[in-house]
């Protein structure tokens, strides 16, 4: 668990903002990644949410040098294992599930799991998890909430993710219990749709320079 842990974290201290990426188009996955991974955001996370995600996956680990690919939105054990499978070498979740956690064991791919209550942080903690999401971060309590469990929780460490964009990162990433912020705003639909690539590198730039 521990040196599942320390993979996560070098993971997450790549940078400060995790792209949260949905992908529509297989076709966009690998000039999208290219384009996040040229502004500095190396650590992109692919959600389970459309057909072709475990393609993107696949491709996405496979040829674009320099990413590190995660998979999002995995919500069971199958979910998991077909991630795991597609080459992701983390997996993220917008909650836990028990199931979740056994799957979790099961495989070497690191776990970052969902949290949104000092409740559901107290249970992963006990479960030997000291690195979680807070999701969804804007409508969970936002940076107030998340300093609020700083002191009594301290040591857990979230990646808050949900409604933050460039102009509120700052106030999760100032926060001494915060490794990074998840989030879709540097991969824009209408970008994505027009192949503006440049314009994504751009962002992933700005997103990057956070914490610069
Ligand atoms: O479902 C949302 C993703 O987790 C990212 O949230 P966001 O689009 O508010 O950045
Ligand atoms: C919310 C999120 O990041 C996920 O779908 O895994």
């Amino acid at each position: 668990m521990i040196e599942k842990t320390e993979r996560l974290l070098s993971v997450l201290k790549l940078q400060p903002v995790v792209p949260v990426l949905i992908i529509e188009d297989l076709a966009t996955a690998v000039p999208l990644a290219r384009a996040l991974v040229a502004g500095g955001l190396k650590a992109i996370e692919i959600t389970l949410r459309t057909p072709v995600a475990l393609a993107a996956i696949e491709a996405v680990a496979k040829e674009v040098e320099g990413a590190v690919t995660g998979a999002g939105t995995i919500l069971n054990p199958e979910h998991y294992a077909a991630a795991v499978e597609a080459g992701a070498q983390f997996i993220v979740s917008p909650g836990t599930t028990p199931d979740l956690l056994d799957a979790a064991d099961d495989h070497e791919a690191s776990f970052l799991p969902g949290a949104s209550t000092a409740s559901e942080a107290m249970i992963l903690r006990a479960e030997g998890y000291d690195v979680m999401k807070f999701f969804p971060a804007e409508q969970a309590g936002g940076a107030a909430f998340l300093k609020a469990l700083s002191s009594p929780l301290a040591g857990t460490l979230f990646c808050p993710t949900g409604g933050i964009s460039l102009k509120n990162a700052m106030d999760y990433l100032s926060l001494s219990n915060v490794i990074c912020v998840g989030g879709s705003w540097v991969a824009p639909r209408e970008l994505v749709a027009a192949g503006d690539w440049a314009g994504i590198t751009k962002l992933a730039s700005e997103a990057c320079a956070l914490t610069a």
